[in-house]
């Protein structure tokens, strides 16, 4: 498969009153041409960051301190806000949150989708309102609604206008933090299956954040987990539907409930996330790692090819064995 987006040691930080919050710190992974990659883990670990880094939405405080994002082999941190701009919505777009958080509330619908055609495609208003109309029925909304502000629209339509906007100019990827998170479940479950179908159609790749792990494992075919601003471990869907490798990976898998199968009392992992500003020495998780060994304290892992992904974890030896089999063998 061919890769799309790839990721290098990126390093983005806030300044804070406390201190510089290290947000993500030395986060790789790569995404393959329609590809959905899944980022997962518990609020605050970095994954909006690195989305908003990747898509250069990043605002003072953060800054980027280190690292490559590359898109079809362009190097994306160094272009210039202009060069960057070229490629918005062409090449990258975003889907977030609250979807009146992308749209213009003193704006109507059509003339914020033939807008936003027109910034970045020579064509006229009338060539571009027809465009808006085409996604208008690629998100099954009715026309009338291109009449519509914002507020005269549910939740659930405000983001189909969103990801309409987002698929305008045919980009190669999406980026959708969060993009179903504010909706009740029946309009999630529409909107999720939309994407999946317009995914299928256009063959566009998608970073995809989200909370609800089940529906990641449902929609991703990769997904890395992140932990205190680290990407601790990448397998596909398989691999974590079978056995994550990563103690965290395993922890936050058991505090959802399965997808199938009998049902279990809900275990979740023991104690809280570490502060960013000064995270443990080693492996940032083994004050709640349950299989936490002398060297998890000093030795910070590096991450591991194993298996189709990569674990950062001292009970991975080089070969992607356990740690302790591979000791034992050496003793
Ligand atoms: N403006 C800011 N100033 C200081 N720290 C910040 C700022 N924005 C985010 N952070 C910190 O950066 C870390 C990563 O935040 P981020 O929003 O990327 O996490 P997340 O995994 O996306 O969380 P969530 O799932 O809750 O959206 C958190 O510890 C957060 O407190």
């Amino acid at each position: 498969m061919m890769e799309l987006l790839k990721v290098s040691n990126l390093c983005i930080e806030y300044a804070s009153p406390r201190g510089i919050v290290k947000a993500a710190d030395g986060v790789s992974f790569a995404i393959n041409r329609g590809e959905i990659f899944g980022l997962a883990g518990e609020s605050g670990c970095g994954k909006s960051t690195t989305a908003y880094g990747i898509s250069r939405l990043l605002r003072p405080p953060a800054r980027l301190s280190a690292g490559s994002v590359k898109l079809e082999d362009v190097e994306l941190t160094t272009l210039s806000d202009a060069e960057f701009d070229r490629l918005r919505w062409s090449k990258i777009s975003i889907v977030l949150q609250s979807a009146m958080n992308n749209l213009n509330p003193v704006m109507k619908i059509g003339d914020q989708l033939a807008d936003s055609i027109l910034t970045h495609e020579p064509m006229t208003k009338q060539q571009a309102l027809q465009r808006a109309r085409e996604l208008m029925q690629l998100v099954d909304l009715p026309m009338d609604r291109l009449g519509s502000f914002p507020h005269e629209l549910s939740g659930g339509m405000r983001q189909r206008v969103v990801i309409a906007m987002a698929l305008s100019l045919n980009p190669s990827l999406v980026i959708m933090d969060e993009p179903t998170t504010a909706l009740d479940v029946v309009v999630q479950k529409g909107i999720v299956s939309k994407i999946m179908e317009l995914q299928q159609t256009f063959g566009f790749s998608i970073l995809f954040i989200t909370h609800d792990l089940p529906l990641m494992l449902e929609m991703c075919s990769r997904i890395g987990i992140m932990y205190a601003g680290k990407l601790v471990e990448v397998a596909s869907r398989e691999e974590l539907l079978e056995g994550p490798r990563h103690p965290y990976t395993q922890g936050l898998l058991r505090s959802f409930p399965s997808v199938s199968g009998p049902r279990k009392r809900l275990a979740g992992i023991p104690g809280s996330p570490p502060d960013l500003i000064t995270p443990p020495a080693g492996c940032r998780f083994h004050p709640r790692c349950g299989q936490a060994k002398p060297r998890c304290i000093n030795a910070e892992p590096i991450a591991l090819p194993v298996g189709e992904g990569v674990v950062a974890c001292h009970l991975y030896g080089e070969e992607g064995t356990a740690y302790e089999q591979a000791s034992a063998a050496s003793e």
